[in-house]
């Protein structure tokens, strides 16, 4: 049975274009005018893009004492609801637990999905054991693996691991990602601030200053150009860090940055609410910042320094955000957003003009699809693709409410703000999965989406790395020892 999509105009990462888009087996089967489906499916006012993609999300996540609260069952329905058609979510193997053991519990805990995702692999620790295994894990479909430099005594690596890691990434064609802060100076100034009293939320910030993050992310960058492999920074979120992003790619260096939609539109004020549990709903990392950064990061996105809007959606209920009362480094660090990633970045972001439709649908979707090695498959609107899409009415509205919203928490970080610009028909390889405010898409309806190492720009960087490896001069003399 074929669908069509009719009347609505295609936007992609560069072309915006009216023509009507015919689906068969779940595939993008014809792009064109006046095509007939067996289904009509009307985009009447409405763009057709590429389904969102979001490449950092931690659903049903042990950390920090539990677990966070969307689970790949809630997690994915929101993503639909918000016009998001694949997740990326991090098996996060504790530290000394093998990666295939991490990656057997991923697999269990995704069979729940309503949509499709794909997966990295967390080095949370090291030796031959994790060495050998990274093989395993890129055979089996996972080209990513990440690195946290903060959470000291829990997930941080230290630098002679990250390079040994960076280093494999390098052998086998895969790309590291990197939570950049720099964890002995954020647990140090955690224990002073404690010390001298601050243990409310706003402490959360105060120990994360912009300057952990930029030393940490420069340092991240010069360790993977030291081990030959490109690096992909997650969550970027202040000037410094986009500072070193900037120079490294001005150098010639295969770096991307990944703002999230919660940096972008909340700014740090948020922790000097009166009430406790607005400001540790909002506690992350790294924190919310203020707009200079805000500014920065926008103006990243407009540019290309910056290239993909993430959520790093790792929800926690009030309930779990008070295991920190009386002492802030215990909230567990983590907010939500996967419904209102593109709502949100849409309203402050393509009707302000500060981006244009096509690089919405560039830092959401095809960016995404291109740096994980999934693209044309995902985050295009062609022949062949797969039919993972979603039909936009820029005229729809509504307020933000964690009343109507899908994830399990209690709160949004968002709430009441008004976006403009909302999914009508989500679609994921062809089933319309969101239809008009209702999950139509059964749980277990998300597949897994294998994505093989050994992208074009790995083996370009792996080509100059070679041709400029320090070598032996070749002398016609050598001078005879001194003895
Ligand atoms: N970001 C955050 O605060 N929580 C999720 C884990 C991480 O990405 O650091
Ligand atoms: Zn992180
Ligand atoms: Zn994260």
């Amino acid at each position: 049975m074929t669908k069509v999509i009719k009347n609505g105009t295609i936007v992609t990462a560069d072309l915006t274009y009216k023509a009507d888009v015919l689906i068969d087996g779940g595939k993008i089967i014809e792009i064109g005018a006046d095509l007939k489906g067996d289904e009509v499916i009307d985009a009447t006012g409405c763009y057709v893009m590429p389904g969102g993609i979001d490449p950092h999300t931690h659903l049903e996540m042990p950390f920090m004492g539990t677990y966070s609260a969307d689970d790949f069952e809630s997690g994915t329905r929101a993503a639909l609801a918000g016009g998001t058609t694949m997740v990326v979510d991090f098996a996060l193997p504790a530290p000394g637990e093998g990666l295939l053991d991490a990656l057997k519990k991923w697999d269990n805990k995704s069979t729940r999905a309503h949509c499709d995702y794909s997966f990295h692999m967390a080095i949370t620790w090291w030796d031959e054991q994790v060495f050998n295994e990274m093989k395993t894990v890129t055979e089996r479909g996972i080209n990513t693996f990440k690195h946290f430099l903060a959470y000291k005594g829990a997930l941080m690596v230290n630098d002679d691991e990250l390079f040994a890691s960076f280093k494999r990434c390098a052998e086998l064609g895969a790309i590291p990602l990197v939570h950049a802060e720099n964890g002995d100076v954020v647990a140090e100034l955690s224990a002073k601030l404690l010390a001298e009293g601050n243990t409310g939320p706003e402490a959360h910030a105060y120990s994360r200053p912009s300057q952990v993050e930029g030393e940490a992310t420069n340092r991240a960058i010069m360790i993977a150009d030291m081990a030959g492999v490109p690096l992909y920074v997650v969550h970027t979120s202040c000037e410094e860090a986009h500072e070193a992003i900037r120079r490294a790619k001005m150098t010639g260096k295969r770096v991307w940055g990944e703002p999230l939609i919660q940096h972008l539109v909340l700014d740090e004020s948020e922790y000097f609410n009166q009430d406790w549990d607005h400001a540790a709903r909002r506690v992350m990392s790294p924190p919310f910042r203020d707009k200079k950064h805000q500014d920065s990061l926008w103006a990243g996105l407009a540019s290309g320094t910056l290239s993909c809007v993430a959520t790093d959606h790792c929800a926690f209920t009030t309930e779990q955000k008070r295991y920190g009362v009386g002492d802030f480094t215990k909230i567990p660090n983590g907010t939500g957003g996967l419904e209102d990633r593109l709502p949100m970045l849409w309203t402050a972001g393509v009707n302000t003009g500060r981006i244009t439709m096509n690089e919405f649908v560039a830092v959401t979707s095809t960016n995404i699809a291109k740096i994980l090695n999934c693209y044309p498959k995902k985050g295009a609107v062609l022949v062949g693709a797969e039919a993972d899409l979603v039909v936009w009415d820029p005229e729809a509205s509504k307020v933000i409410s964690s009343g109507t919203q899908q994830s399990a928490i209690d709160y949004n970080v968002f709430e009441g703000k008004e976006v403009k610009g909302l999914p009508r028909y989500t679609l994921s390889r062809g089933v319309v999965a969101w239809d008009e405010g209702k999950i139509a898409a059964p749980e277990g309806h998300g597949e897994f989406v294998a994505r093989d190492p050994g992208m074009p720009v790995t083996k370009a960087l792996s080509t100059w790395k070679e041709l400029t490896a320090p070598r032996p001069v070749q002398r016609s003399g050598i001078p005879a020892t001194g003895v």
